[in-house]
């Protein structure tokens, strides 16, 4: 073999060197070379599996060639040498420079050299799981000879495919050594490189999670609440494992718990006070804080928990500013190092609220721990659309128009070419479309939506605006369609040409019951899966559950649907308010509408011209049904409270006050609510011409407001501007019969409705009036108490004249938005 090596890299050379001098291809010789080589290392191999099984040669020697070149040196070799220098004698360290000497053996360093016995590379110990499986034993029988073994990978597992939620790591694994490893993060990355909205499912079902609660005191209130919180969960007979109760102060080494964990399932419930003056509380958060910003310490080691959540006590009136202020800093940190919060963050103020609120927030996350839904784990605001103003949209239909594919005859009847079909079929674009835009789709035509106002009220970051016009709670506020069919084409819509259009139902119809119930189903796993969102205010996350208001417009023209009527008698029997909008085009549902909280009718424009620009409407008499329904409201519908809906847009409807007036005359609505266009996003594909030249600023609103007013005014209308919600370019003009003793009572007091509704008597919208509050009138801005404001960061789509403009200016549009 040797001789053969010798022989033939000799011969092999010198043919590849004639073959290339005759002008041979390079390739080809290159070729016959690298074949050569595999040939030779194909061998070697043979030679060194001989040497393995022969203890007597191991001690003289290791490998094929340097086998034989050993025997003139009586050293041995290394791999490595192959690689490199070459030469007779011993073998080479990692850099090959120890060429020469007797006797050798290499470490990974090299250094150590000594004795006449042989060694085994490192890239042998290493390589694969064969040739694991030989060096072992060769290293046992080596005992003798000073060998140095680099087992560092020996024993390592193949590496394995994970999927989903991160595993738990053992102890030996990870973070002892403070060398854990990367977790994988499942995150939706947009275009624009920003993490949108991510969800996570826990391996473990939270109920055979293994719960720790954990808990710092120093007079005794959070130790006894940490009781409370243990002996209810041990009460919780679905839990699978009985709860640990631990006081922090009492554990050795805060690694153990939190950057190791101390069960592949465990669950941690925190309760924590806070102390302006120095605790130990300090230092756990100080660790906390150390090992999320320390490189050595897997980023997100807190994964491995099934999830956390914690529970702070303090006392809001003597430390206002700093109330809980703890509990807060573990929660934030706990999610950095990449907890999963399963609960939203209790604030309890022992001074005033103490053992009931800690009951009751007990009690919400014993509930909490009997589902499992997905849970939000990054939360992108601005993933959210535009959706919040509750416009009812109308819309283009990616399938195409459906008003001239057929529907119901002149007698209202179906054709026989028409088999009745469901108007979003599960497996139709339309379909797939919607639910990738966050609706939930409900049977076949209807749609629920969490919109952005209740997710930022639930989070104290602001309410929608007709919280400041009309009091509506936006945290317990349910937004829903039970037709996603339109028919308007409106170009300011939102819905990104997802949605069906006709001038009539033609499609199966589900039952109210089936769409509320289902609704609702919808609506709170949506709010569950905000549990986990930073600063979700738990009073309001379990007030979220009961859903108080209905916005029915979302998408679509709610009227549409044949039980219109009854849904909303459901809605009411739930103690649901009902907020219906309408775009004027159905002027027979209107006419037999039933009563409804507030009454909506969209003023596009106030010209016919206009109209058809704006709406796009499929019908040809769609002016005369707009002037039949504002005669409907003022006649018919007049115990109802009337709301004209002006939705403004730049370069189509700004123009003309008179005409307007002219509507108002014609309808006497209570209100009319004037917003701003809101941008929703490009128009590919929807036949959307609308640019950011065309959402109005707020100041434009204002001024067109003042305008109209002075018109009504002029007419001897008796109305006057009441109230504002300056964040979403909205103001509320109102009949002047709502101010009452020089106070505006523009809010709905929706106990009295409700009595009202339930007394079977007639009543009107005076009867259910309440005061509007100093915040919400027209100067005050309208944002709402109990919230607080934060200053977002303008939107990628943003056009840049627009920002310029908008940051020199007080108000904004509501797309460069001050929330
Ligand atoms: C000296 C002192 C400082 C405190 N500082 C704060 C504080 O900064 N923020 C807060 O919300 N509560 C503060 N508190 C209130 C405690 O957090 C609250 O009473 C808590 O229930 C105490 O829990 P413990 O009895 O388990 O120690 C303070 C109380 C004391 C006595
Ligand atoms: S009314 Fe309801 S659905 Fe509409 S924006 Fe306000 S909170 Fe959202």
């Amino acid at each position: 073999m040797d001789g053969f090596s010798l022989a033939g890299a000799v011969s092999v050379g010198t043919l590849i060197a004639a073959y290339l001098y005759f002008g041979g291809r390079f390739s080809i010789a290159l070729v016959i070379l690298v074949g050569y080589g595999i040939y030779c290392n194909e061998a070697g191999g043979q030679v060194e599996e001989k040497v393995i099984s022969s203890p007597e040669k191991k001690k003289s020697c290791c490998s094929d060639k340097k086998n034989a070149d050993g025997e003139k040196t009586g050293g041995c070799c290394s791999e490595k040498k192959k690689n490199g220098a070459g030469g007779g004698g011993c073998c080479s360290s990692k850099d090959g420079k120890k060429k020469s000497g007797g006797g050798c053996c290499s470490s990974k360093d090299g250094k150590k050299g000594k004795g006449g016995g042989c060694c085994s590379s490192k890239k042998k110990t290493s390589n694969d799981e064969n040739e694991n499986v030989d060096v072992v034993p060769q290293v046992q029988e080596s005992k003798n000879f000073p060998v140095t073994v680099d087992f560092t990978d020996v024993f390592k597992k193949p590496a394995k495919k994970r999927s989903g939620t991160p595993k738990v790591f053992s102890k030996n694994n990870s973070s002892k050594s403070k060398i854990g490893k990367k977790l994988s993060v499942s995150k939706k990355i947009g275009q624009d490189g920003l993490i949108k909205t991510a969800l996570t499912i826990s391996n473990e079902t939270l109920l055979s999670s293994q719960i720790y609660v954990l808990y710092s005191s120093l007079q005794g209130a959070a130790s006894k609440a940490a009781t409370t919180v243990f002996d209810k969960l041990t009460g919780l007979y679905e839990l699978v494992n009985k709860p640990k109760l631990l006081n922090l102060d009492d554990l050795s080494d805060f690694d153990d718990y939190f950057v190791d964990v101390p069960a592949e399932n465990a669950l941690y419930v925190l309760v924590l006070p806070s102390y302006d003056i120095d605790c130990p509380l300090d230092y756990f958060l100080q660790t906390l804080e150390e090992n999320a910003n320390d490189f050595r310490v897997d980023s997100f080691p807190l994964r491995k928990l099934v999830g956390y959540t914690v529970l702070g006590l303090g006392d809001s009136e003597s430390w206002p500013e700093k109330f809980c202020y703890q509990a807060k800093r573990a929660d934030y940190w706990i999610s950095r190092l990449g907890g999963r919060r399963i609960f939203p963050l209790g604030e309890i103020c022992m001074k005033t609220s103490g053992n009931t609120k800690i009951e009751e927030w007990t009690s919400l996350l014993a509930e909490t721990l009997k589902d499992d839904e997905p849970i939000i784990y990054e939360y992108d605001e601005n993933a959210d659309s535009e959706e919040d103003e509750g416009e009812e949209d109308n819309g283009s239909d990616e399938l195409g128009d459906v008003e001239d594919i057929g529907g119901k005859d002149n007698n209202g009847k179906f054709s026989s070419a028409d088999e009745i079909k469901q108007m979003v079929a599960k497996d139709s674009p339309t379909y797939k479309n919607l639910t990738k835009q966050g609706y939930k789709v409900i049977g076949s035509h209807s749609g629920v939506k969490i919109c952005r106002w209740t997710k930022n009220e639930l989070r104290g970051k602001g309410s929608c605006y007709k919280k400041s016009l009309f009091n509506i709670a936006s945290s317990r506020c349910m937004e829903l369609t039970p037709s996603l069919a339109c028919s308007s084409k409106c170009v300011f819509c939102w819905r990104h040409g997802t949605n069906p259009v006709s001038k009539n139902w033609r499609w199966e119809v589900d039952e109210p019951e089936y769409i509320l119930e289902n609704a609702l189903k919808g609506h709170y796993s949506m709010i569950k899966q905000m549990r986990g969102v930073p600063g979700v205010i738990a009073e309001r996350f379990a007030k979220a559950f009961e859903v108080r208001h209905c916005a029915l417009s979302l998408v679509g023209e709610p009227i549409l649907y044949p039980h219109i009527n009854k849904f909303v008698q459901l809605l009411h029997q739930k103690g649901i308010t009902s907020f219906l909008v309408c775009n004027a085009q159905h002027p027979e549902a209107l006419r037999n509408i039933v009563k409804v909280t507030q009454l909506y009718v969209s003023i596009d424009a106030p010209t016919k011209t206009e109209l058809k620009k704006v709406d796009r409407p499929l019908y040809k008499d769609f002016w005369e049904r707009m002037v039949e329904c504002l005669e409907i409201l003022k006649t018919v519908q007049n115990h109802q409270r009337t709301v004209f809906r002006l939705t403004l847009v730049k370069g189509f409807n700004m123009g003309d006050v008179s005409a307007y007036a002219d509507l108002v005359q014609r309808g006497s609505p209570c209100f009319i609510e004037v917003k701003g266009a809101t941008f929703s996003g490009s128009s590919d594909g929807n036949g959307n011409p609308l640019t950011m030249q065309n959402i109005p600023f707020y100041e434009e609103c204002i001024k067109f407001v003042k305008a109209f007013t002075a018109e009504l005014q002029r007419r001897g209308l008796y109305y006057d501007i009441a109230a504002e919600h300056a964040h979403s370019n909205c103001l509320l003009i109102a009949d002047t019969k709502f101010k009452i003793n020089g106070e505006w009572h523009t809010h709905i007091d929706f106990d009295k409705f409700f009595v009202l509704l339930n007394s079977g008597k007639d009543f009107t919208y005076m009867d259910y009036l309440e005061k509007t509050p100093e915040w919400a009138l027209f100067g005050n801005g309208g944002f709402a108490p109990g919230n607080v404001r934060v200053y977002r960061k303008d939107k990628k789509n943003q056009n840049k004249e627009n920002q310029d403009k908008s940051s020199s200016s007080s108000y904004s549009s509501s797309n460069n938005n001050i929330y």
